[in-house]
Order: C-alpha cells, then sequence, then structure tokens
C-alpha cells in the first residue's frame, strides 16, 4: 500500500506591492532583491484577508475542485505561525467558514466528526503536520486527512524581513490513494533550541525579572504578529540543520548522495533564493569540494557545475516564491507546487521520479524526506493555474502597502472582493471580546 498526497489547492492574497516600489522607497538597489534574493512581487493581505481566511479559501477550493465529500475527512491539521488566538486553533476559524458554504449541499456542521487543531513550530509546522498525517493514514489507510499550511509573513517596516514579507496557504489532501505524489516514511531530523527567529508574546523588563519571586514585572509590552529575528543567524541554523537533517535522512535510508537520485529539491523558501544559497554546504560535503572560507563557498556557488545542478534541480521551485514571497509554513508546499506546475506547463513527463524536501522551521527544526510522483499527477495539477492567478492579483502602490501594515485602512482596497472575509472583531461585549466573525461573498 502507498501513502501520499491524492490532491492539493492553493490561494494567495488579492493584492502584491512590485518589490521595486519597495526598494526604492527604503533607498535600497532593487538589483540586490531582484537579482541578490530573486525577489520580484510581495504578497500583500488586504483589509479583510488573514491567515484563517487563506486557509478556508484553499480548504473550500481542495473540497470543489476534486469533489471531496468533506463528511470523509477525519481530521484538519493546520499549520501556522500566525495563529488569530492563543487557544481557539486557526483551523477551527477555516473549518466554519468552509461549513457554512457547505450547509446547503451537506447540511449543517460537516465538519463535525472532524478532528481540527494547529500545529506550531515556526515554518515547519505544516510539515510537522504532514508527517503526523501520514502516520495517522498508514494506520487508518481507509480514512482521510486534509493538512493545510496558512500564514502571513509581516515584518517591522524598515526591517531587513520587510521584503521578504508575504502570505497565503496550500491545502493537501493525505491518503492511501496518493494520486500526487508518494511520500516514503524515512523521515531524516534535527531539532535544536535557539533564538534566530520568534515571536514572544510578551516581554518582560529585564530588571523586573530580578525582583524576589512574587514580585510581579511591572512593565508588560505585548507584541504584535512581527517576528524577532537574526537574519545571518538565521540563515545559519537553517544551514545547520539541513546539513544535520540531510545526514540522518542518509544514516536511516542508507542511501549514499541521495540528492542525486532526486529529481528536484523542494525547501522551505524564506525568499526565492535561499535554498541555492544555502545548499552549497551539503553540495560540497557530498563533492568532497573546500568549504572553509567565504572564498571557498563563493567559488563554489560560481562554479559552472553548481550553476547547472541549480537549473535542472532548483530554479523551477523559485519561481512562485519570486512572485508571492516568503509563507512560512506554506512555502515549501508552494515550492513543490511551483515545480509541478511549471513541469506541467513545459509538458514535462515526471511519473515514477524522485523528489526530495528540506524543511526548515526557525527555533529550531528541520526534516528531510522524500517523495515519487504518482502516474495520475497531471490529473491533480490540471486544476491548478498557478502564475496565471498570479497575475490577477491587485497591484498596490507604497503608500496604500504601509497604511495596510499599519492597520490604518477601515475598508478593503477591493471593497467588492469575492469569498471569504473578516466581518468584525467583537471589541464590546466582554464575554466576546475578541471573537472574529467572517462572511462569504459571492
Ligand atoms: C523566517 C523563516 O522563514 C525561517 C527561515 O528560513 S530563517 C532563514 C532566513 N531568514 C529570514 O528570512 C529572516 C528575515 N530576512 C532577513 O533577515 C534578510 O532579508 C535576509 C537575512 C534573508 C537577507 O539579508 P540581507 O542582508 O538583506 O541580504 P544578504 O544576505 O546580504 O544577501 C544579499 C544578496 O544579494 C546580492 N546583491 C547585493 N547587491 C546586489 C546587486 N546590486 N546586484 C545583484 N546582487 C546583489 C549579494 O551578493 C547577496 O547574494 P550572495 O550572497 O548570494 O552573493
Amino acid at each position: 500500500m502507498t501513502f501520499g498526497i491524492e490532491a492539493a489547492s492553493y490561494h494567495v492574497p488579492s493584492l502584491y506591492l512590485e518589490i521595486k516600489d519597495l526598494a526604492e522607497r527604503r533607498g535600497i538597489e532593487p538589483a540586490k532583491l531582484e537579482k541578490g534574493l530573486g525577489l520580484h512581487k510581495m504578497g500583500f493581505p488586504d483589509v479583510h484577508e488573514d491567515a484563517a481566511t487563506f486557509a478556508a479559501e484553499a480548504l473550500l477550493k481542495l473540497i470543489k475542485d476534486y469533489h471531496i465529500n468533506p463528511k470523509e475527512i477525519a481530521r484538519i491539521y493546520l499549520g501556522t505561525e500566525s495563529a488569530l488566538d492563543a487557544a481557539k486553533p486557526t483551523a477551527s476559524y477555516a473549518m466554519q467558514m468552509v461549513e457554512k458554504v457547505l450547509e446547503e449541499q451537506f447540511g449543517e456542521r460537516c465538519f463535525r466528526n472532524c478532528d481540527v487543531v494547529d500545529l506550531t513550530f515556526a515554518c515547519i509546522g505544516a510539515v510537522d503536520a504532514l508527517h503526523n498525517s501520514l502516520d495517522f493514514v498508514r494506520v487508518n489507510p481507509d480514512k482521510k486527512a486534509i493538512v493545510i499550511a496558512s500564514d502571513y509573513a509581516k515584518y517591522e517596516l524598515a526591517s531587513s524581513g520587510e521584503y521578504t514579507q508575504g502570505g497565503g496557504a496550500v491545502a493537501v489532501l493525505v491518503s492511501s490513494k496518493p494520486d500526487l505524489i508518494e511520500i516514503e516514511n524515512n523521515w531524516g531530523v534535527a531539532t535544536e533550541s535557539v533564538f534566530d527567529f520568534f515571536k514572544p508574546r510578551r516581554h518582560f523588563k529585564k530588571e523586573n525579572l530580578n525582583n524576589a519571586p512574587g514580585n510581579f514585572p511591572e512593565k508588560i509590552e505585548i507584541f504584535t504578529d512581527e517576528p524577532v529575528f537574526d537574519g545571518q543567524y538565521s540563515n545559519q541554523c537553517y544551514q545547520d540543520r539541513i546539513r544535520e537533517a540531510y545526514n540522518h535522512y542518509k544514516e536511516i535510508t542508507g542511501k549514499n548522495k541521495p540528492y542525486e537520485s532526486w529529481k528536484y529539491l523542494i525547501f522551505h523558501l524564506p525568499y526565492a533564493f535561499h535554498s541555492k544559497r544555502v545548499f552549497t554546504e551539503i553540495y560540497s560535503l557530498e563533492n568532497g569540494l573546500s568549504y572553509e572560507t567565504p572564498e571557498e563557498q563563493k567559488a563554489v556557488a560560481k562554479s559552472e557545475a553548481y550553476i547547472q545542478f541549480i537549473n535542472d534541480k532548483i530554479e523551477k521551485s523559485q519561481r512562485a516564491s519570486s512572485e508571492i514571497g516568503n509563507i512560512y509554513t506554506a512555502s515549501i508546499f508552494m515550492a513543490m507546487l511551483s515545480v509541478l506546475q511549471t513541469s506541467f506547463n513545459e509538458n514535462e513527463e515526471l511519473t515514477g521520479k524522485e523528489i526530495g524536501f528540506l524543511g526548515y522551521g526557525s527555533g529550531s527544526k528541520s526534516k528531510v524526506f522524500a517523495g515519487k510522483v504518482s502516474e495520475n499527477w497531471k490529473n491533480v495539477v490540471s486544476k491548478w493555474n498557478v502564475f496565471e492567478e498570479l497575475k490577477s492579483r491587485t497591484a498596490i502602490n507604497f503608500e496604500t502597502y504601509e497604511k495596510l501594515h499599519r492597520k490604518q485602512l477601515e475598508t478593503s482596497v477591493n471593497e467588492n472582493y469575492k469569498g471569504f472575509g473578516l466581518k468584525y472583531v467583537e471589541l464590546e461585549n466582554p464575554v466576546l471580546k475578541g471573537a472574529r466573525y467572517y462572511h462569504y461573498q459571492k
């Protein structure tokens, strides 16, 4: 019996900002962002959009496009680091939005018996949800699970993370009928607790923490959804963890140079060119190349063989990321869609080809695993139109972008939007304070 991904859908924010507009206004050379990091457009949410609406859109599309009976879904596990609430999972919001739309066809609360939860480990939370759901269907091969990756990658204005912002969601159906990709049960894992990128809920002033026990800190600052991070250190942690997880994968599979047998390599992409910048280390170790000094590292990155390797095995995965930006948990899934959509458009035959996945989540963990493209993959991909749909987004100017970022707009840029939207947040009623209410516009 085989297990893996049976179907997949996605959703991206309805707005975008041209990266060159951001570069100009921040005094950054556009070529650094476009040619150095591979950024072209930044997907950005409108006033009514958030991680819950992205997830709901991807979930509804999955159900409709592949004619899924929602009552047959045993679980919906959602990976996110943009949770809207510290107790009520974002998955429950998405589930309820979709239930309402499906009510006419499937009756009230079609997910009544569905196990719904969020999983959080920065950008790797949805890979964890996939791993866990694969284990679930291996034990229960007659059951189906849905994994959703949904995030809004927001950084402080004018910070070094700002140009990598983005958002969106990918939903995948996990089952014993893996029409898209069959996933093998070998997981290279590497974990180390570090502070490379994190979102502390409360920050206590240091001197207050030194008070005698029982003295509560006087000043508590609440952080917003923007992370605390050290960019170059996070790159190093990413590189270290994927190396360790890749080595673990080699250890448990006994495979020699596994990356060579992978037709494509799919990574978590915090920005489009990240994977090609960090894979130089594993590539050098596997090929006996010196990788000590910055000069040696540059020489590997610029070598003809490495450039060819990137063009053959990595470039296609970067294309969607260049147009969207970071989607945290969904980035690795969108990179997979980017490869499969491009291969589909170019009429490439992928059946039976092996793909390697290298996930990363700050804080920090990496998982390395592999899958085999299924015979039916083209039927699954024929429901997507990733690159054409990206062209239908609305461009915003820098002023609008800054207002959206600062939450200064009260009405949506696209007032007549279609689909799910946040209607209001309850602020008065003390027993419902903070409750979020959504609607669906046809
Ligand atoms: C957050 C997650 O999602 C989890 C993770 O993956 S952690 C790892 C990634 N971390 C992050 O994304 C955190 C947020 N982002 C950041 O902190 C930063 O955007 C970043 C660390 C990702 C990049 O930092 P930066 O200082 O802006 O860029 P830098 O690392 O100097 O790279 C710029 C590149 O552009 C190139 N460049 C500069 N000017 C150029 C020009 N005019 N023309 C062409 N290329 C140019 C540089 O040569 C360099 O490329 P190479 O090293 O490949 O040669």
